[in-house]
């Protein structure tokens, strides 16, 4: 497999600016955020201060690639993953480029996938970082770390054969049987993170962002409404989550 030496972050929030100072802190990589317009006039020579340290990350415009990064790493919001911003990701990759999305969610790798090809695509989650973000400054007391998954069903396949083999996926995804052990383990991770963090969506709230609540209890809804399971808890916080959004 071809060496990683050049890394480009696509979203310089909160997660983008951790993963940031830590490639930066501890390993030999060239590390870019990739932004157009006003965030690359924002960021291009800005000084970020992550965990009390400064860094001055090179930041390239996707028009001006010269040569494909290695590793893409998005960390943008579900809703920034538009047209454009897809064609912006896809401009910084090349045959061997892997793309690393960090993103909460179900969707954003099929998203980029289908944009820039499904074979770059190596699946994964983050867990147990708490990434805070404001103006300049972004700090995570736990760094948490990168579950890497597998999904034969997204690649090397048809269109149609995909969209069957994703319907499969689903399928089998809503056939994991949760143990009540997964439950306690998922609370075990709650609980090393900072008293003093903010979820990414308490972050929204206070600044008065959309949040990301759609992709997370509004998609158990959905696949609640399609199995017939009722999801009476989910509803409560996701409406309160709706009502207050809507009310910023
Ligand atoms: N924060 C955390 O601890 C965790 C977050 N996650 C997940 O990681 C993902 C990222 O979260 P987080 O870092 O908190 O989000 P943030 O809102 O802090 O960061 C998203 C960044 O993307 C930038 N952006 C939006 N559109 C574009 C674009 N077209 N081109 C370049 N940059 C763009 C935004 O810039 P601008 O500010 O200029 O709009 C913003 O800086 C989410 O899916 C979240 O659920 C997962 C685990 C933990
Ligand atoms: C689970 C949690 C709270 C931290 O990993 C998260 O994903 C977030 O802040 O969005």
């Amino acid at each position: 497999m071809k060496s990683i030496d050049r890394i480009a972050i696509f979203g310089a929030g909160a997660m983008g600016a951790a993963y940031a100072g830590l490639f930066t802190d501890n390993s030999d990589m060239r590390v870019f955020f990739a932004a157009r317009g006003d965030r690359f006039a924002r960021l291009d020579g800005a000084i970020i201060n992550v965990n009390g340290s400064d860094y001055k990350i090179s930041v390239v415009h996707p028009d001006r690639v010269d040569r494909p990064f290695d590793l893409v790493l998005v960390t943008l919001k579900h809703h920034h993953l538009t047209e454009p911003a897809l064609k912006d990701i896809n401009a910084l990759t090349g045959p061997d480029t892997l793309i690393l999305s960090v993103m909460n969610g179900l969707e954003s790798e099929k998203l980029i996938g289908h944009v820039c090809g499904h074979e770059k695509i190596v699946p994964a989650i983050a867990v147990g970082i708490d990434a805070v973000h404001q103006n300049n400054c972004f700090t995570f007391a736990n760094p948490g770390k990168i579950i890497f998954g597998n999904d034969p069903a997204l690649s090397n396949a048809d269109d149609i054969d995909r969209l069957e083999r994703i319907k499969m996926a689903l399928a089998r995804h809503r056939g994991i049987n949760l143990q009540s052990s997964d439950i306690d383990q998922w609370m075990e991770m709650l609980n090393t993170l900072s008293p003093d963090g903010k979820t990414s969506m308490l972050q929204d709230m206070e600044a008065k962002r959309k949040t990301e609540v759609e992709i997370f209890g509004g998609a158990v809804e959905v696949m609640g409404k399609e199995d017939a399971i009722p999801t009476p808890v989910n509803s409560t916080f996701l409406n309160l989550i709706r009502v207050m959004e809507s009310n910023q």
